[in-house]
């Protein structure tokens, strides 16, 4: 459908060259939906043949429009030789002298200045070493969502066999980025990540505009023909994207695509397949990832799924793909048991012993961690550690609010470095838990073992007055206290490890 607008333009253009684009392009879009649908040593295969066959049109064009540019040039030089004085020649030589090339911009930077007699030396166009397909006026639509629309080389895992395309196609959050999407920025995406490294189309979860954003939508509406060169824009993006997504196959991969790797692999791997099913999910960045898989399954495999939050953020995170969890423990019998739990850390040590916290709830998730048969942590590689408190990340102490001073206190004479969490800038004060409590940051020297300096400081920490939890996540002698079951780590070349 997309291809449309590109087909019946090809009715109005008159360069030939153009037109060889557009119908390159056309063949390209279809392919590259049919490339959607193969394994991924296929794609990538077909995916180079269509980058070279794109960079040879996009010479081609290069040249054929500046051969254009240069007899543009002459022409009116030769006219204001013969007396048509015209002031500020180099500001008449805009892109329209390449208007058969429509949206096709050639910015000419390093051109020599043009002399005229008349006139002196012209103000330098410029010309840029790279040829660009733009889309709008430059700006128009900022940072765009279409970026990732590039063909998916790491769609991860497979849906499940007996999914069904079209009800998980159709599932609210599922759909792919319309074009009426473009102008919306990804929530999930980190800004190194955009239209960078990151091939992996991403749900859209129900963006919502922002100022800027609906100054885009207006301009859309106003321009309405611009829906092709949002499309070349759209295949010119996705074709950098993939050709940089091919180099980085071979080196290493964002932060973002390595933890969706995992998280992936992590949600396919334990997606529980008896019914009912009971679902915890965490909070944090990769948890998004989680739920985006997650929503990929369709109606009938979540079907008679619980699903279960540890606070209002992982609520949120949820309710963004369209899943309504449950927000109370107590609304789970005392029998049930959650079968799995997916939540991220700060660190994990050689023992799968972890330091977590950054959210808060820290409390409410050791008592998810405690209810659930499987609690798979998923983590990228920086946080892949022997020992904890390697990296100098803090973990949380929940604390009652009367107790702030004495466990301060306590927690610095056992050589922490500890201060209360600020509220700021959401609420002036201390940053209050959801169940009124206070959290205090505190980290350590590194620990020197993985094993019973773990127990040892979790035990000082819980045997504190007012600490109601702390972030450490162990096994120990004295039992087990929430230590993950598996742990899946994104590695940078985008593998995935899994421990436990
Ligand atoms: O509290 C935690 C998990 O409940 C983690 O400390 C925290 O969420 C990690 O977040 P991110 O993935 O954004 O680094």
């Amino acid at each position: 459908m997309l291809a449309m607008p590109l087909i019946s333009n090809l009715k109005n253009t008159r360069s030939p060259a153009v037109k060889n684009v557009i119908t390159s392009l056309v063949i390209i879009y279809i392919l590259r939906n049919f490339c959607l649908h193969m394994s991924e040593p296929h794609r990538a295969q077909i995916s180079e043949g269509i980058l070279e066959r794109m960079e040879k049109l996009l010479t081609k064009v290069r040249s054929a429009s500046l051969k254009r540019k240069e007899s543009n040039l002459s022409r009116k030089l030769s006219k204001e030789g013969k007396g048509k004085k015209k002031a500020g020649l180099g500001s008449n030589l805009e892109p329209t002298d390449l208007k058969d090339l429509d949206s096709i911009s050639i910015n000419t930077t390093d051109a020599p200045p043009v002399e005229n007699k008349n006139n002196g030396p012209q103000p330098s166009k410029r010309v840029s070493q790279d040829f660009s397909i733009s889309t709008t006026p430059p700006g128009a639509y900022g940072s765009t969502y279409s970026l990732t629309e590039g063909p998916a080389l790491i769609t991860v895992e497979p849906l499940p066999k007996n999914s069904s395309r079209r009800s998980s196609l159709s599932k609210p959050g599922t759909r792919k980025p319309s074009i009426q999407h473009v102008g919306f920025q990804s929530p999930e995406l980190e800004p190194e990540d955009q239209g960078e490294n990151d091939p992996t189309p991403a749900p859209t979860p129900a963006p919502t505009p922002t100022p800027s954003t609906a100054g885009s939508i207006k301009n859309s509406k106003k321009h309405k023909h611009h829906h092709m060169p949002s499309l070349i824009s759209l295949i010119s993006n996705a074709t950098r994207a993939t050709s940089k997504s091919n180099r980085s196959l071979r080196r290493t991969r964002s932060t973002t695509t390595v933890r969706r790797l995992a998280a992936y692999k992590a949600v396919s791997d334990n997606f529980p397949t008896t019914r009912p099913a009971y679902i915890a999910i965490g909070a944090g960045a990769l948890m998004l990832q989680v739920v985006e898989r997650i929503s990929q399954y369709s109606y009938g495999q979540l079907a008679d799924v619980t699903f279960v939050s540890t606070g209002a953020a992982s609520e949120h995170i949820m309710a963004s793909y369209k899943l309504r969890p449950i927000t109370s423990l107590n609304l789970l019998s005392p029998e049930t048991k959650i079968d799995v739990y997916f939540d991220t850390a700060d660190e994990v040590d050689d023992n799968l012993n972890c330091i977590r916290g950054r959210t808060g709830n820290i409390h409410l998730e050791r008592m998810v961690a405690l209810r659930s048969e499987n609690f798979i942590c998923i983590i990228d590689y920086h946080k892949r550690v022997p020992t904890l408190f390697t990296t100098g990340k803090s973990m949380a102490v929940e604390i009652t609010p009367e107790s702030y001073f004495w466990v301060i206190k306590k927690l610095r004479g056992s050589k922490a470095i500890a201060s209360l969490r600020s509220g700021e800038p959401a609420i002036s004060g201390p940053c209050i838990t959801q169940r009124g409590n206070y959290i205090i940051d505190a980290t350590w020297p590194s620990l020197r073992d993985a094993g019973e300096e773990v127990e040892i400081l979790a035990e000082i920490v819980k045997g504190i007055y007012g600490v109601v939890d702390h972030g450490i996540f162990y096994a120990g002698e004295g039992g087990w206290n929430g230590r993950p079951s598996k742990v899946y780590v994104g590695l940078e070349d985008g593998a995935v490890d899994t421990l436990g």
